[in-house]
Protein backbone atom coordinates (compact mmCIF):
# COMPACT_ATOMS: atom_id res chain seq x y z
CA UNK A 1 0.00 0.00 0.00
CA UNK A 2 1.11 3.43 -0.71
CA UNK A 3 0.97 6.33 1.69
CA UNK A 4 1.54 10.05 0.81
CA UNK A 5 2.85 12.53 2.83
CA UNK A 6 3.07 16.29 1.79
CA UNK A 7 3.85 18.00 5.05
CA UNK A 8 7.47 17.57 6.26
CA UNK A 9 7.06 14.95 9.55
CA UNK A 10 9.94 13.67 11.65
CA UNK A 11 11.91 10.95 10.00
CA UNK A 12 11.68 8.50 12.51
CA UNK A 13 7.88 8.84 11.53
CA UNK A 14 8.40 7.77 7.47
CA UNK A 15 10.83 4.96 9.05
CA UNK A 16 7.65 3.65 11.06
CA UNK A 17 5.76 3.12 8.04
CA UNK A 18 8.52 1.84 5.74
CA UNK A 19 9.86 -0.63 8.29
CA UNK A 20 6.17 -1.78 8.21
CA UNK A 21 6.24 -2.21 4.39
CA UNK A 22 4.07 0.88 3.41
CA UNK A 23 5.74 2.77 0.18
CA UNK A 24 5.78 6.20 1.18
CA UNK A 25 6.14 9.35 -1.04
CA UNK A 26 7.21 12.56 0.55
CA UNK A 27 6.17 15.18 -1.71
CA UNK A 28 6.25 18.33 0.39
CA UNK A 29 4.86 21.54 -1.09
CA UNK A 30 2.39 20.36 -3.88
CA UNK A 31 0.30 22.78 -5.80
CA UNK A 32 -3.06 21.83 -5.08
CA UNK A 33 -3.20 20.69 -9.10
CA UNK A 34 -0.15 18.46 -8.44
CA UNK A 35 -2.07 16.82 -5.45
CA UNK A 36 -5.06 16.53 -7.27
CA UNK A 37 -3.25 14.45 -9.79
CA UNK A 38 -1.43 12.70 -7.46
CA UNK A 39 -3.79 11.35 -4.81
CA UNK A 40 -5.68 9.03 -6.33
CA UNK A 41 -2.86 6.68 -5.85
CA UNK A 42 -2.52 6.75 -2.34
CA UNK A 43 -4.08 4.18 0.13
CA UNK A 44 -3.16 7.20 2.90
CA UNK A 45 -2.19 10.40 2.87
CA UNK A 46 -0.65 12.50 6.04
CA UNK A 47 -0.51 16.04 6.34
CA UNK A 48 0.54 19.61 8.49
CA UNK A 49 -1.25 22.47 8.31
CA UNK A 50 -0.24 23.45 5.01
CA UNK A 51 -1.76 21.11 2.83
CA UNK A 52 -5.91 22.02 1.60
CA UNK A 53 -7.43 18.92 1.84
CA UNK A 54 -10.50 19.85 0.10
CA UNK A 55 -13.78 18.15 -0.98
CA UNK A 56 -12.12 17.87 -4.37
CA UNK A 57 -9.11 16.22 -3.24
CA UNK A 58 -11.13 13.96 -1.24
CA UNK A 59 -13.34 13.66 -4.22
CA UNK A 60 -10.31 12.22 -5.96
CA UNK A 61 -8.61 10.12 -3.30
CA UNK A 62 -10.67 6.76 -4.73
CA UNK A 63 -8.46 4.76 -3.04
CA UNK A 64 -7.44 6.95 0.37
CA UNK A 65 -8.37 4.80 3.54
CA UNK A 66 -7.51 6.73 6.20
CA UNK A 67 -6.20 10.73 6.32
CA UNK A 68 -3.55 11.40 9.23
CA UNK A 69 -2.87 14.75 10.66
CA UNK A 70 0.40 15.06 12.25
CA UNK A 71 -0.86 18.31 14.77
CA UNK A 72 -3.92 18.94 16.63
CA UNK A 73 -6.19 20.93 14.33
CA UNK A 74 -8.11 19.88 11.24
CA UNK A 75 -9.30 22.68 9.88
CA UNK A 76 -7.32 22.41 6.87
CA UNK A 77 -9.54 19.52 5.92
CA UNK A 78 -13.01 19.13 4.66
CA UNK A 79 -13.58 16.72 7.41
CA UNK A 80 -17.42 16.60 6.14
CA UNK A 81 -16.91 15.58 2.81
CA UNK A 82 -14.21 12.63 4.07
CA UNK A 83 -16.97 11.51 6.46
CA UNK A 84 -19.10 11.16 3.46
CA UNK A 85 -16.92 9.35 1.58
CA UNK A 86 -16.23 7.16 4.22
CA UNK A 87 -12.55 8.14 4.96
CA UNK A 88 -11.46 8.43 8.58
CA UNK A 89 -9.47 11.36 9.89
CA UNK A 90 -7.12 11.21 12.55
CA UNK A 91 -4.89 13.55 14.54
CA UNK A 92 -2.69 13.59 17.17
CA UNK A 93 -4.63 15.69 19.60
CA UNK A 94 -1.84 16.43 22.72
CA UNK A 95 1.14 16.11 20.10
CA UNK A 96 1.84 20.07 20.33
CA UNK A 97 -0.02 21.12 23.05
CA UNK A 98 2.88 21.64 25.50
CA UNK A 99 4.87 23.36 22.46
CA UNK A 100 1.96 25.86 21.52
CA UNK A 101 1.64 26.89 25.08
CA UNK A 102 4.71 27.56 25.61
CA UNK A 103 5.14 29.66 22.91
CA UNK A 104 2.60 31.05 24.06
CA UNK A 105 4.27 32.35 27.80
CA UNK A 106 7.33 33.10 25.12
CA UNK A 107 5.84 35.62 23.23
CA UNK A 108 3.76 37.09 26.44
CA UNK A 109 7.25 37.43 27.64
CA UNK A 110 8.97 38.99 24.55
CA UNK A 111 6.07 41.26 23.87
CA UNK A 112 5.98 42.92 27.64
CA UNK A 113 9.83 42.97 27.36
CA UNK A 114 10.15 44.18 23.76
CA UNK A 115 13.05 41.65 23.40
CA UNK A 116 12.82 41.27 19.77
CA UNK A 117 13.43 45.31 19.31
CA UNK A 118 16.20 45.49 22.20
CA UNK A 119 17.69 42.86 20.60
CA UNK A 120 17.82 44.12 16.96
CA UNK A 121 18.91 47.44 18.80
CA UNK A 122 22.13 45.80 19.92
CA UNK A 123 22.71 43.62 16.22
CA UNK A 124 22.11 47.44 14.89
CA UNK A 125 25.30 48.12 16.90
CA UNK A 126 23.04 50.17 19.65
CA UNK A 127 23.21 50.37 23.29
CA UNK A 128 19.88 51.63 23.89
CA UNK A 129 18.95 50.77 27.77
CA UNK A 130 16.15 54.01 28.20
CA UNK A 131 14.40 53.10 24.96
CA UNK A 132 12.84 49.66 26.41
CA UNK A 133 10.88 49.98 29.14
CA UNK A 134 8.98 47.06 29.98
CA UNK A 135 5.97 45.32 32.10
CA UNK A 136 6.46 42.78 34.38
CA UNK A 137 3.43 39.86 34.55
CA UNK A 138 3.48 39.43 38.05
CA UNK A 139 0.26 40.02 39.38
CA UNK A 140 -1.12 41.36 35.91
CA UNK A 141 -4.52 39.82 34.99
CA UNK A 142 -4.08 37.44 32.35
CA UNK A 143 -7.74 36.93 30.64
CA UNK A 144 -7.21 33.48 28.05
CA UNK A 145 -10.35 33.33 25.52
CA UNK A 146 -10.44 29.30 25.01
CA UNK A 147 -9.90 27.05 28.29
CA UNK A 148 -9.22 23.82 26.06
CA UNK A 149 -6.45 21.88 26.06
CA UNK A 150 -3.59 24.41 25.23
CA UNK A 151 -5.34 27.33 26.99
CA UNK A 152 -5.64 25.05 30.10
CA UNK A 153 -1.70 24.75 29.85
CA UNK A 154 -1.48 28.51 29.74
CA UNK A 155 -3.11 28.97 32.56
CA UNK A 156 -1.28 26.90 34.63
CA UNK A 157 2.19 28.80 33.83
CA UNK A 158 0.80 32.22 33.69
CA UNK A 159 -0.31 31.30 37.60
CA UNK A 160 3.49 30.25 38.31
CA UNK A 161 4.23 33.71 37.31
CA UNK A 162 1.80 34.94 39.57
CA UNK A 163 -0.95 36.65 37.40
CA UNK A 164 -3.99 36.43 38.21
CA UNK A 165 -5.95 34.38 35.72
CA UNK A 166 -9.68 34.98 34.78
CA UNK A 167 -11.24 33.30 31.42
CA UNK A 168 -14.09 33.47 29.15
CA UNK A 169 -15.29 29.94 27.85
CA UNK A 170 -18.49 29.51 26.98
CA UNK A 171 -18.25 25.73 26.70
CA UNK A 172 -16.02 25.44 29.69
CA UNK A 173 -17.13 24.20 32.85
CA UNK A 174 -17.24 26.36 36.02
CA UNK A 175 -15.25 23.16 37.69
CA UNK A 176 -12.42 22.91 35.39
CA UNK A 177 -11.83 26.78 35.37
CA UNK A 178 -11.58 26.22 39.71
CA UNK A 179 -9.41 23.23 38.87
CA UNK A 180 -7.35 25.72 36.70
CA UNK A 181 -7.36 27.99 38.99
CA UNK A 182 -8.85 30.43 36.68
CA UNK A 183 -11.89 33.18 37.29
CA UNK A 184 -14.39 32.15 34.24
CA UNK A 185 -16.49 35.35 32.82
CA UNK A 186 -19.66 35.26 31.45
CA UNK A 187 -19.29 37.54 29.08
CA UNK A 188 -16.37 39.18 26.74
CA UNK A 189 -17.89 42.47 27.88
CA UNK A 190 -16.92 41.53 31.30
CA UNK A 191 -13.19 40.56 30.80
CA UNK A 192 -12.01 42.96 27.92
CA UNK A 193 -11.74 46.03 30.24
CA UNK A 194 -10.01 44.30 33.24
CA UNK A 195 -7.51 42.62 31.21
CA UNK A 196 -3.65 43.63 31.37
CA UNK A 197 -2.59 40.84 29.00
CA UNK A 198 -5.15 39.05 26.37
CA UNK A 199 -4.28 35.24 24.98
CA UNK A 200 -6.37 33.80 22.50
CA UNK A 201 -6.91 29.67 22.36
CA UNK A 202 -10.16 29.71 20.56
CA UNK A 203 -10.78 27.35 17.24
CA UNK A 204 -11.02 29.46 14.40
CA UNK A 205 -14.67 28.77 13.68
CA UNK A 206 -17.82 31.19 12.04
CA UNK A 207 -18.43 32.57 15.59
CA UNK A 208 -14.90 33.23 16.29
CA UNK A 209 -14.13 35.20 13.05
CA UNK A 210 -12.35 38.64 13.90
CA UNK A 211 -13.91 37.91 17.63
CA UNK A 212 -11.56 41.03 18.54
CA UNK A 213 -12.14 43.74 16.13
CA UNK A 214 -12.50 47.30 16.55
CA UNK A 215 -15.28 47.39 18.96
CA UNK A 216 -13.52 44.78 21.36
CA UNK A 217 -10.07 46.57 21.20
CA UNK A 218 -12.30 50.15 22.20
CA UNK A 219 -13.12 48.15 25.22
CA UNK A 220 -9.60 46.97 26.59
CA UNK A 221 -7.22 48.39 28.94
CA UNK A 222 -4.95 51.20 27.90
CA UNK A 223 -1.53 49.36 27.54
CA UNK A 224 -2.93 46.02 27.16
CA UNK A 225 -0.70 43.42 25.64
CA UNK A 226 -2.22 40.61 23.09
CA UNK A 227 -0.89 37.07 22.36
CA UNK A 228 -2.50 34.61 19.46
CA UNK A 229 -1.28 31.46 19.15
CA UNK A 230 -4.86 30.09 17.68
CA UNK A 231 -5.39 30.92 14.62
CA UNK A 232 -5.31 33.58 11.76
CA UNK A 233 -8.70 35.84 11.58
CA UNK A 234 -9.91 35.19 15.08
CA UNK A 235 -8.13 39.09 16.09
CA UNK A 236 -8.36 41.72 12.96
CA UNK A 237 -4.86 42.70 12.42
CA UNK A 238 -6.23 45.88 10.67
CA UNK A 239 -8.05 46.76 13.87
CA UNK A 240 -5.29 45.96 15.99
CA UNK A 241 -2.86 47.86 14.58
CA UNK A 242 -4.68 50.85 14.55
CA UNK A 243 -5.09 50.41 18.37
CA UNK A 244 -1.31 50.18 18.49
CA UNK A 245 -0.39 52.97 16.60
CA UNK A 246 -2.98 54.99 18.60
CA UNK A 247 -0.21 53.34 21.48
CA UNK A 248 -3.68 51.95 22.85
CA UNK A 249 -1.60 48.50 22.64
CA UNK A 250 1.26 48.59 24.17
CA UNK A 251 2.61 45.14 22.03
CA UNK A 252 1.70 41.72 20.32
CA UNK A 253 3.05 38.07 19.92
CA UNK A 254 1.18 36.65 16.85
CA UNK A 255 2.37 33.88 15.29
CA UNK A 256 -0.80 32.48 13.53
CA UNK A 257 -1.60 35.79 10.82
CA UNK A 258 -4.93 35.28 8.51
CA UNK A 259 -2.50 35.92 5.46
CA UNK A 260 -0.59 32.92 6.15
CA UNK A 261 1.58 31.61 4.66
CA UNK A 262 2.37 35.38 3.29
CA UNK A 263 4.11 37.07 5.62
CA UNK A 264 1.59 40.30 5.05
CA UNK A 265 0.17 41.71 7.95
CA UNK A 266 -0.67 45.57 8.72
CA UNK A 267 1.31 44.86 12.29
CA UNK A 268 4.81 44.34 10.63
CA UNK A 269 5.32 48.18 10.87
CA UNK A 270 5.56 47.98 14.81
CA UNK A 271 8.63 47.10 16.14
CA UNK A 272 6.41 45.89 19.50
CA UNK A 273 4.54 43.38 17.53
CA UNK A 274 6.54 40.20 17.98
CA UNK A 275 5.79 37.85 14.63
CA UNK A 276 6.28 34.23 14.03
CA UNK A 277 5.83 32.58 11.36
CA UNK A 278 3.46 29.21 13.22
CA UNK A 279 5.77 28.38 15.14
CA UNK A 280 3.82 26.88 18.25
CA UNK A 281 4.09 23.02 17.22
CA UNK A 282 7.76 23.84 15.83
CA UNK A 283 9.66 21.95 18.48
CA UNK A 284 11.50 18.90 18.22
CA UNK A 285 9.64 17.17 20.87
CA UNK A 286 6.36 18.37 19.64
CA UNK A 287 7.42 16.90 15.41
CA UNK A 288 8.63 13.65 16.95
CA UNK A 289 5.56 13.05 18.83
CA UNK A 290 3.38 14.46 16.02
CA UNK A 291 5.16 12.45 13.63
CA UNK A 292 6.05 9.28 15.27
CA UNK A 293 2.26 8.99 16.18
CA UNK A 294 0.57 9.70 13.20
CA UNK A 295 2.27 7.12 11.72
CA UNK A 296 1.39 4.58 13.75
CA UNK A 297 -2.47 5.67 13.69
CA UNK A 298 -2.41 6.03 10.16
CA UNK A 299 -0.79 1.89 10.00
CA UNK A 300 -3.40 1.14 12.32
CA UNK A 301 -6.08 2.42 10.32
CA UNK A 302 -4.57 0.83 7.52
CA UNK A 303 -4.63 -2.59 9.06
CA UNK A 304 -8.11 -2.28 10.35
CA UNK A 305 -7.30 -1.81 13.93
CA UNK A 306 -8.62 0.90 16.31
CA UNK A 307 -7.13 4.08 15.62
CA UNK A 308 -7.96 5.94 19.26
CA UNK A 309 -7.98 9.82 17.91
CA UNK A 310 -10.34 9.33 14.22
CA UNK A 311 -12.26 12.60 14.69
CA UNK A 312 -15.27 11.92 12.23
CA UNK A 313 -16.99 8.23 12.74
CA UNK A 314 -16.33 7.53 15.89
CA UNK A 315 -19.37 6.10 17.75
CA UNK A 316 -20.41 8.66 20.46
CA UNK A 317 -19.98 6.23 23.13
CA UNK A 318 -16.31 5.87 22.30
CA UNK A 319 -15.81 8.46 25.19
CA UNK A 320 -12.05 10.14 25.52
CA UNK A 321 -11.90 8.14 28.83
CA UNK A 322 -12.13 5.22 26.70
CA UNK A 323 -10.06 6.41 23.54
CA UNK A 324 -7.07 7.07 25.90
CA UNK A 325 -6.96 3.34 26.72
CA UNK A 326 -7.12 1.98 23.27
CA UNK A 327 -3.00 2.54 22.73
CA UNK A 328 -2.60 1.25 26.43
CA UNK A 329 -3.89 -1.74 25.38
CA UNK A 330 -2.27 -2.36 22.42
CA UNK A 331 1.12 -1.49 24.02
CA UNK A 332 0.60 -3.76 26.60
CA UNK A 333 -0.67 -7.16 24.60
CA UNK A 334 2.14 -6.10 22.31
CA UNK A 335 4.61 -6.34 25.31
CA UNK A 336 2.84 -9.27 26.98
CA UNK A 337 3.07 -11.50 23.38
CA UNK A 338 6.68 -10.21 23.49
CA UNK A 339 7.04 -11.08 27.17
CA UNK A 340 5.68 -14.96 26.47
CA UNK A 341 7.06 -15.53 23.36
CA UNK A 342 4.07 -15.80 21.41
CA UNK A 343 0.63 -15.72 21.09
CA UNK A 344 -0.53 -16.58 24.44
CA UNK A 345 -3.17 -18.96 25.07
CA UNK A 346 -5.30 -17.57 27.47
CA UNK A 347 -5.44 -13.21 28.09
CA UNK A 348 -7.75 -11.69 30.58
CA UNK A 349 -7.76 -8.08 30.50
CA UNK A 350 -9.29 -6.65 33.61
CA UNK A 351 -10.32 -2.60 33.31
CA UNK A 352 -11.30 -0.16 35.90
CA UNK A 353 -12.49 3.44 36.17
CA UNK A 354 -14.01 5.36 33.19
CA UNK A 355 -11.84 3.48 30.67
CA UNK A 356 -13.82 0.47 31.07
CA UNK A 357 -16.72 2.20 29.83
CA UNK A 358 -16.20 0.19 26.27
CA UNK A 359 -14.34 -3.68 27.17
CA UNK A 360 -14.94 -4.57 23.53
CA UNK A 361 -12.84 -1.35 22.12
CA UNK A 362 -10.47 -2.45 24.94
CA UNK A 363 -10.28 -5.90 24.29
CA UNK A 364 -9.67 -5.31 20.04
CA UNK A 365 -6.89 -3.17 21.12
CA UNK A 366 -5.21 -5.76 23.46
CA UNK A 367 -5.88 -8.25 20.71
CA UNK A 368 -4.64 -6.11 17.90
CA UNK A 369 -0.93 -5.32 19.94
CA UNK A 370 -0.79 -9.15 20.95
CA UNK A 371 -1.31 -10.05 17.04
CA UNK A 372 1.15 -6.93 15.94
CA UNK A 373 4.21 -8.45 16.36
CA UNK A 374 3.06 -11.35 13.87
CA UNK A 375 1.86 -8.58 11.43
CA UNK A 376 -1.65 -10.42 11.76
CA UNK A 377 -2.91 -7.42 14.05
CA UNK A 378 -6.47 -6.47 11.59
CA UNK A 379 -8.88 -6.50 14.94
CA UNK A 380 -11.58 -4.29 15.50
CA UNK A 381 -14.59 -4.88 17.66
CA UNK A 382 -16.93 -6.37 15.50
CA UNK A 383 -14.46 -9.41 14.82
CA UNK A 384 -12.48 -9.97 18.06
CA UNK A 385 -14.17 -13.15 19.68
CA UNK A 386 -13.58 -14.53 15.54
CA UNK A 387 -10.21 -13.09 15.82
CA UNK A 388 -9.51 -14.40 19.20
CA UNK A 389 -10.98 -17.90 17.68
CA UNK A 390 -8.51 -17.91 14.66
CA UNK A 391 -5.31 -17.81 16.89
CA UNK A 392 -6.37 -19.93 19.43
CA UNK A 393 -6.11 -17.33 22.22
CA UNK A 394 -9.27 -17.77 24.86
CA UNK A 395 -10.19 -14.05 26.53
CA UNK A 396 -11.32 -13.34 29.47
CA UNK A 397 -12.57 -9.51 29.87
CA UNK A 398 -13.75 -8.06 32.99
CA UNK A 399 -14.52 -4.58 34.67
CA UNK A 400 -12.72 -3.93 38.27
CA UNK A 401 -13.65 -1.97 41.02
CA UNK A 402 -10.16 -1.44 41.68
CA UNK A 403 -8.39 1.06 40.04
CA UNK A 404 -5.22 1.04 42.56
CA UNK A 405 -5.61 4.44 43.23
CA UNK A 406 -5.86 5.84 39.40
CA UNK A 407 -8.57 7.23 37.72
CA UNK A 408 -8.68 3.92 34.77
CA UNK A 409 -6.26 1.31 35.23
CA UNK A 410 -6.02 -1.91 32.37
CA UNK A 411 -4.50 -5.00 33.60
CA UNK A 412 -3.98 -7.87 31.80
CA UNK A 413 -2.46 -11.13 32.59
CA UNK A 414 -1.13 -13.60 30.18
CA UNK A 415 -0.26 -17.36 30.31
CA UNK A 416 1.03 -16.03 34.19
CA UNK A 417 2.47 -12.99 33.13
CA UNK A 418 1.53 -9.90 33.94
CA UNK A 419 0.97 -6.17 33.21
CA UNK A 420 -1.07 -3.24 34.35
CA UNK A 421 -1.09 0.51 32.86
CA UNK A 422 -2.41 3.93 33.32
CA UNK A 423 -2.70 7.00 30.92
CA UNK A 424 -2.43 10.02 33.34
CA UNK A 425 -3.03 13.13 32.78
CA UNK A 426 -3.45 15.38 29.51
CA UNK A 427 -0.37 14.10 27.78
CA UNK A 428 -2.13 11.11 26.89
CA UNK A 429 0.55 8.92 27.39
CA UNK A 430 0.73 5.61 28.84
CA UNK A 431 2.57 4.56 31.96
CA UNK A 432 3.58 0.63 32.59
CA UNK A 433 2.85 0.69 36.73
CA UNK A 434 3.10 -2.86 36.92
CA UNK A 435 4.84 -5.31 35.20
CA UNK A 436 4.86 -9.43 36.61
CA UNK A 437 3.30 -7.77 39.21
CA UNK A 438 6.96 -5.30 40.02
CA UNK A 439 5.34 -2.10 41.05
CA UNK A 440 6.79 0.92 38.70
CA UNK A 441 6.38 3.66 36.77
CA UNK A 442 7.26 4.05 33.21
CA UNK A 443 6.38 5.00 29.93
CA UNK A 444 7.96 2.79 27.48
CA UNK A 445 10.04 4.01 24.11
CA UNK A 446 10.33 2.34 21.04
CA UNK A 447 13.61 -0.21 22.36
CA UNK A 448 13.02 -1.54 25.76
CA UNK A 449 15.19 -3.79 27.57
CA UNK A 450 13.54 -5.64 30.81
CA UNK A 451 15.60 -8.19 33.30
CA UNK A 452 15.20 -9.88 36.28
CA UNK A 453 17.93 -10.44 38.37
CA UNK A 454 18.98 -10.89 42.09
CA UNK A 455 19.15 -7.56 44.16
CA UNK A 456 22.77 -6.74 45.06
CA UNK A 457 25.06 -3.75 44.58
CA UNK A 458 26.74 -2.85 41.15
CA UNK A 459 24.11 -4.61 39.00
CA UNK A 460 22.78 -1.34 37.06
CA UNK A 461 26.80 -0.04 36.78
CA UNK A 462 27.27 -3.61 35.18
CA UNK A 463 24.11 -3.13 32.66
CA UNK A 464 25.10 0.87 32.12
CA UNK A 465 29.01 -0.33 31.22
CA UNK A 466 27.93 -3.51 28.94
CA UNK A 467 25.44 -0.93 27.00
CA UNK A 468 27.48 1.76 26.83
CA UNK A 469 30.60 -0.42 25.33
CA UNK A 470 27.85 -1.31 22.44
CA UNK A 471 26.69 1.93 21.87
CA UNK A 472 23.59 1.80 23.13
CA UNK A 473 22.06 4.68 24.82
CA UNK A 474 19.60 4.16 28.00
CA UNK A 475 17.31 6.85 28.23
CA UNK A 476 15.48 6.10 31.24
CA UNK A 477 15.22 3.17 33.58
CA UNK A 478 12.48 2.06 36.40
CA UNK A 479 13.41 -0.19 39.19
CA UNK A 480 10.54 -2.74 40.43
CA UNK A 481 10.31 -4.47 43.58
CA UNK A 482 8.45 -6.82 45.42
CA UNK A 483 8.53 -7.88 49.05
CA UNK A 484 7.95 -11.39 48.17
CA UNK A 485 10.79 -11.73 46.22
CA UNK A 486 14.47 -11.48 46.31
CA UNK A 487 14.94 -10.80 42.17
CA UNK A 488 14.29 -7.17 40.98
CA UNK A 489 13.01 -5.80 37.79
CA UNK A 490 14.39 -3.38 35.39
CA UNK A 491 12.96 -2.01 32.57
CA UNK A 492 15.06 0.25 30.31
CA UNK A 493 14.12 2.43 27.58
CA UNK A 494 17.02 2.75 25.31
CA UNK A 495 17.64 4.70 22.34
CA UNK A 496 18.64 1.53 20.12
CA UNK A 497 17.53 -2.03 19.32
CA UNK A 498 19.88 -4.70 21.46
CA UNK A 499 20.96 -7.68 19.43
CA UNK A 500 20.36 -10.85 21.28
CA UNK A 501 24.12 -11.26 22.21
CA UNK A 502 24.13 -7.79 24.20
CA UNK A 503 21.00 -8.88 25.38
CA UNK A 504 22.71 -12.09 26.65
CA UNK A 505 25.94 -10.73 27.49
CA UNK A 506 24.02 -7.94 30.29
CA UNK A 507 21.79 -10.89 31.44
CA UNK A 508 25.26 -13.14 31.95
CA UNK A 509 26.83 -10.04 33.87
CA UNK A 510 23.66 -9.65 36.12
CA UNK A 511 23.03 -13.02 37.02
CA UNK A 512 19.56 -13.03 35.36
CA UNK A 513 16.91 -15.03 35.26
CA UNK A 514 14.64 -13.73 32.20
CA UNK A 515 15.72 -11.23 30.41
CA UNK A 516 13.73 -9.81 27.21
CA UNK A 517 14.13 -6.98 24.09
CA UNK A 518 11.65 -5.79 23.81
CA UNK A 519 10.31 -3.77 20.62
CA UNK A 520 7.00 -1.29 20.29
N1 LIG B 1 0.35 27.87 16.97
C1 LIG B 1 0.29 26.58 16.74
O1 LIG B 1 1.18 26.00 16.13
C2 LIG B 1 -0.87 25.80 17.25
C3 LIG B 1 -2.12 26.37 17.31
N2 LIG B 1 -3.19 25.65 17.74
C4 LIG B 1 -4.47 26.35 17.84
O2 LIG B 1 -4.67 26.68 19.22
C5 LIG B 1 -6.07 26.80 19.47
C6 LIG B 1 -6.43 26.00 20.71
O3 LIG B 1 -6.17 24.64 20.50
P1 LIG B 1 -6.63 23.55 21.57
O4 LIG B 1 -6.42 24.08 22.94
O5 LIG B 1 -6.01 22.27 21.18
O6 LIG B 1 -8.20 23.50 21.28
P2 LIG B 1 -9.35 22.95 22.23
O7 LIG B 1 -10.44 22.50 21.33
O8 LIG B 1 -8.81 22.01 23.24
O9 LIG B 1 -9.83 24.27 23.01
C7 LIG B 1 -10.52 25.30 22.39
C8 LIG B 1 -11.38 25.97 23.44
O10 LIG B 1 -12.00 27.11 22.88
C9 LIG B 1 -13.32 27.20 23.39
N3 LIG B 1 -14.14 28.03 22.53
C10 LIG B 1 -14.73 27.69 21.36
N4 LIG B 1 -15.40 28.75 20.86
C11 LIG B 1 -15.22 29.76 21.74
C12 LIG B 1 -15.65 31.10 21.78
N5 LIG B 1 -16.40 31.60 20.81
N6 LIG B 1 -15.27 31.86 22.82
C13 LIG B 1 -14.51 31.38 23.81
N7 LIG B 1 -14.08 30.10 23.84
C14 LIG B 1 -14.42 29.31 22.80
C15 LIG B 1 -13.76 25.76 23.49
O11 LIG B 1 -14.83 25.62 24.41
C16 LIG B 1 -12.50 25.07 23.96
O12 LIG B 1 -12.45 24.98 25.37
C17 LIG B 1 -6.77 26.34 18.19
O13 LIG B 1 -7.11 27.48 17.42
C18 LIG B 1 -5.70 25.57 17.46
O14 LIG B 1 -5.93 25.56 16.08
C19 LIG B 1 -3.06 24.35 18.14
C20 LIG B 1 -1.83 23.74 18.11
C21 LIG B 1 -0.64 24.41 17.65
O1 LIG C 1 -1.51 21.37 15.32
C1 LIG C 1 -1.91 22.51 15.04
O2 LIG C 1 -3.07 22.90 15.18
C2 LIG C 1 -0.97 23.49 14.51
O3 LIG C 1 -1.33 24.62 14.30
C3 LIG C 1 0.40 23.06 14.17
O4 LIG C 1 0.45 23.04 12.78
P1 LIG C 1 1.71 22.41 12.04
O5 LIG C 1 1.63 20.92 12.25
O6 LIG C 1 2.93 23.00 12.71
O7 LIG C 1 1.57 22.80 10.62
Amino acid sequence: MKILVTDKIVDEGIAILRGKGYEVDTRYGMTPDELLAAVPAYDALIVRSATCVTAEVIEAAKNCKIIGRAGVTCDNIDVDAATAAGIPVCNVPTSNIVSAAEHTMALMLAAAREIPAASNSLHEGRWSRDEFMGHELFEKTLAIFGLGRIGGLVAERARAFGMRVIGYDPYCSVSRASQLGVALYDSMDEVLPVADFITVHVPRTEETHHMFSAEEFSKMKDGVVLVNTARGGIIDEAAMADFMAAGRVFACGVDMLEAEPAPETPLSEFDRAVLTPHLGANTEEAQARAGVNIARYVANGLEGLVVPTVINMVSSDLADAVANYIPACQMCGSVLAQLSGGIPKNLSIMAAGPCANDLQVLSASALGGVLSRQGQASVSSENVDASARRHGVKMDVSVSADSRGYDSIVSMEADGLEISATVPGSLHETHIVSILRYRLDVVPADYALVFLYPDEPGQIGRIGTILGEEGINISTMAIGKRTDCKEVLVFLNVESEASKDVVDRVAAAIDANRAWSIRL
